[in-house]
């Protein structure tokens, strides 16, 4: 299988944690794209009564699209279950998200959730966490001073740029400052100064945050319990 098959295989498997009446935060991503394929799917097909709550502009278009309910986090009073993919995942099960700029949507809802699930193909898993770029989200106004204290800091920046060439915005148009770092030895110290830096909007660091791994091998999806 290639990687595509492997969170093909992942984005099905965990739709099986989703059971009537339940919320479901709904991740992005294109692990996540096959798997709100089946929840739409099971929703039409088996008149699966849900409501799903997105974290991206393009979750929620694919969606609606398929016929699947949603509302924003604040209408709704709980969300049971969040499925959404990851771009690293320590042996320790921390991870780095925002991949796909998505990380600001996605913290709030993971936080909100009784229980996180991430499906990923087995290259995501790493020892240490680190080779990915770490995404952070930054206000545009006042961007260039981060930018230069993370560089002065030896944080590695570059701004995340669009194919044009133009700075990409997120969804609550902010920019995406990602520090390539290699690896991260104290992800908690270095959480911990992002989320102190003014205009530092929120960082792709998820920490203590999964409950549940699945992670697309070979010979099928494993599925890890973090605690
Ligand atoms: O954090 C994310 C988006 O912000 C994604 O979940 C992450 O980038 C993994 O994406 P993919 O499933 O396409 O590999």
């Amino acid at each position: 299988m290639n990687q595509n098959q492997l969170k093909k295989l992942v984005g099905k498997k965990s739709v099986e944690w989703v059971e009537n009446k339940m919320v479901v935060g709904l991740g992005t991503g294109s692990t996540v794209k096959f798997m709100v394929d089946e929840l739409g799917r099971r929703v039409k097909e088996e008149k699966l009564d849900i409501i799903g709550v997105t974290t991206s502009n393009v979750t929620a278009k694919q969606a609606t699209e398929l016929g699947i309910p949603l509302k924003s986090v604040d209408e709704v009073s709980h969300i049971d279950l969040t499925i959404d993919g990851a771009d690293e995942i320590s042996t320790d099960f921390q991870g780095i998200k925002g991949g796909g700029a998505a990380l600001l949507f996605e913290k709030i809802v993971a936080t909100n959730s009784s229980k996180n699930m991430w499906i990923v193909d087995e290259s995501k898993l790493v020892n240490k966490l680190g080779a990915f770029p770490l995404p952070v989200e930054v206000v545009p106004y006042g961007s260039q001073k981060i930018f230069d204290r993370f560089e002065q800091n030896g944080l590695n920046p570059t701004f995340r740029k669009k194919i044009d060439g133009g700075l990409l915005l997120t969804d609550s148009d902010n920019y995406i400052i990602d520090l390539h770092l290699g690896t991260i030895d104290h992800p908690h110290e270095l959480a911990n100064y992002l989320n102190k830096q003014v205009g530092v909007v929120e960082h792709g660091l998820f920490l203590d945050t999964v409950d549940t791994v699945i992670v697309g091998r070979q010979d099928g999806p494993q599925v890890l319990q973090a605690h």
